[in-house]
């Protein structure tokens, strides 16, 4: 503490900027894009105060035009993540004991710069490095970077805030200790505004970091360095560092100083790391905190009572934005016989009005492409297999082509059997899949909601009947951590809908709210007493 007990500005949501044709960002956004687009970034690895290049290099290109190169970036060695390790140890004790109210102005100043400056750059660099359109790009890189950054602050000073009551003679007091040892945070593709707050949200709270991005998300993670670079954020603080994820984790986790991981990603990959941590529990300094969010196979269901173009247009936003590439994104569909064709052709509607899937580059697009060719190779599989299944069909969609990009057509799957594969697996692209059931087993229905999924990250259900809603309400409780009344089931916002799932979605922590923050500190309570007692007998011993 500085010498005052000083009051961070009060945080809020970063207005979304339109793009519509004619505005300055629109202009700024594309001019940007074309420059990286022509351009070759270089992206070494950030160690201590070093910029290292180690030759072994990959290279980087947009989804949408996968024989375009734009840049490339070096992978470590392990002698490149242990100098990481040691690095982040020697900062330590510095940013440890930095006052909080400097760390504060640092992230402050990287929102602010977010908010000015870099907008346009970490817009451009989140279209071109993950394909997301304009809207999609501004939502995240920009705003709900921002709003991390901001809110964040916020709840760090009501956290340092929350002390014990004193009783007469005595002062207890509570330091809020970062944890002692290193933060390692693993970040996913998809969402830039992810990417940074998972360092970022550890070093605010006084931690140092070694940070592992996606390699399909580099592209987008050099300007967030770059941002807290010029932010002030000091050498070694957060050591980012890319390359095999078996290595570098291995590497990580085998350090005695690791004291807690911070993952987003898929379910699969975060229960072998907490496996690996369980394995080396022994060797470890301190306990390591867990946070990890993961993977959803979120759901809509629809009331007969819900309207149906509030339907359509949920399922459309919630399966297709982003090409159905966030974990909350609307991947199985409950509707009632009764408005069942009616909401489907709607949906239809919808989606013959989209252009074919594009670049981002193109404004009118709505659907661009999906990540990688992983991706796009295992959503095929599951698109033919419903072409082939007797029990699924495919009503709208159901095309794709890699000779250019990796585009998947929005598809819709129709199937008789709740419990088909596209019901129950986790896909993360642009296909939902629909079971209608009959109006009079509502009840049931939201039975079947609760038991076909491991996940329970995001879900939504519509309807205007109250007591529909409330039974909804009462029987989902435990199949999602973000739950939505007419509305669809994506885009949270921080500060107000704090994200997060459990069951196999992750450990629930909230990403951008105190609890999550919580799990980056180690309060140490200080009990002073001002008289203290010189004598051990009771008085009525006499
Ligand atoms: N719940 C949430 O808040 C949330 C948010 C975003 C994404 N996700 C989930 O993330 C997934 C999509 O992202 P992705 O494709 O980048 O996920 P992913 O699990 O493939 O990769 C995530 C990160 O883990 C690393 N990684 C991969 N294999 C590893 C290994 N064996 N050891 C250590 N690290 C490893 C990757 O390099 C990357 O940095 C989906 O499942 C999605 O639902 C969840
Ligand atoms: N917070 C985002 C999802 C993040 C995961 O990909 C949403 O609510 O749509």
């Amino acid at each position: 503490m500085g010498k005052g007990f000083f009051q961070v500005p009060t945080a809020y949501n970063e207005p979304i900027k339109s793009y519509a044709p004619g505005t300055p960002e629109r202009e700024e956004v594309l001019k940007q894009y074309n420059q990286y687009y022509k351009g070759n970034v270089e992206v070494p690895l950030y160690v201590g105060s070093e910029e290292i290049k180690t030759g072994n290099t990959r290279s980087m290109s947009p989804p949408h035009e996968h024989k375009h190169v734009v840049g490339k970036f070096h992978l470590a060695e392990k002698k490149h993540v242990e100098k990481a390790i040691s690095n982040c140890l020697d900062s330590r004790e510095a940013w440890a004991n930095l006052t909080w109210e400097q760390r504060a102005a640092i992230f402050l100043k990287a929102a602010e710069l977010i908010a000015g400056p870099y907008r346009a750059k970490i817009n451009a660099a989140t279209m071109m490095a993950q394909s997301k359109t304009i809207h999609q790009a501004e939502i995240d890189a920009a705003c709900e970077f921002i709003d991390f950054l901001r809110f964040n602050v916020e709840y760090m000073t009501q956290i340092y805030t929350e002390q014990p009551e004193s009783a007469e003679g005595i002062w207890n007091r509570v330091e809020y200790r970062p944890l002692e040892g290193f933060v390692y945070a693993i970040t996913p593709f998809n969402f830039t505004a992810i990417a940074g707050n998972l360092p970022a949200s550890a070093a605010m709270m006084g931690n140092v970091v070694i940070w592992k991005p996606s390699d399909s998300q580099v592209f987008s993670a050099k300007v967030i360095i770059d941002v807290f670079k010029e932010a002030g954020l000091p050498d070694g603080v957060i050591n980012v560092v890319f390359g095999d994820p078996v290595m570098v984790t291995e590497t990580v986790l085998a350090s005695p100083d690791f004291s807690g991981l911070h993952f987003t990603g898929s379910t699969f990959v975060f229960k072998e790391l907490w496996k690996q941590i369980g394995n080396n529990i022994h060797t470890y300094k301190t306990y390591p905190r867990i946070v990890g969010e993961t993977g959803g196979k979120d759901f809509i269901i629809a009331h007969p009572t819900a309207k149906p173009k509030q339907v359509a247009t949920a399922i459309v936003r919630g399966a297709f934005e982003f090409q159905g590439q966030k974990c909350s994104a609307a991947s199985r569909v409950y509707l009632p016989k009764s408005t069942a064709d009616e909401i489907l052709d709607l949906v239809k509607a919808d989606l013959e009005s989209f252009k074919k899937p594009g670049s981002p580059a193109d404004m009118g697009n709505f659907v661009t492409a999906v990540i990688h060719e992983g991706s796009f190779d295992k959503l095929a599989k599951y698109i033919d297999q419903a072409k082939e299944d007797s029990n699924a069909k495919i009503i709208a969609g159901g095309n794709y082509d890699k000779s250019v990009g990796y585009f998947i057509e929005p598809t819709v799957i129709l199937t008789e059997d709740p419990k088909y594969t596209t019901m129950c697996t986790e896909l993360f692209g642009p296909v939902v899949t629909i079971y209608i059931y009959d109006d009079a087993d509502w009840a049931k229905t939201l039975e079947l909601v609760d038991g076909t999924s491991e996940y329970a990250l995001t879900g939504a259900v519509l309807a205007t009947d109250r007591y529909a809603i409330d039974e909804a309400t009462k029987a989902l409780q435990n199949c999602a951590g973000n739950f939505y009344i007419n509305d669809k089931p994506t885009g949270a916002v921080v500060g107000q809908q704090p994200f997060g799932g459990a069951r196999a979605s992750g450990t629930n922590d909230k990403a951008g709210s105190a609890q999550n923050l919580l799990r980056w500190v180690s309060p140490r309570l200080i009990k002073e007493t001002f008289v203290t007692p010189e004598d051990y007998r009771y008085p009525f011993l006499g």
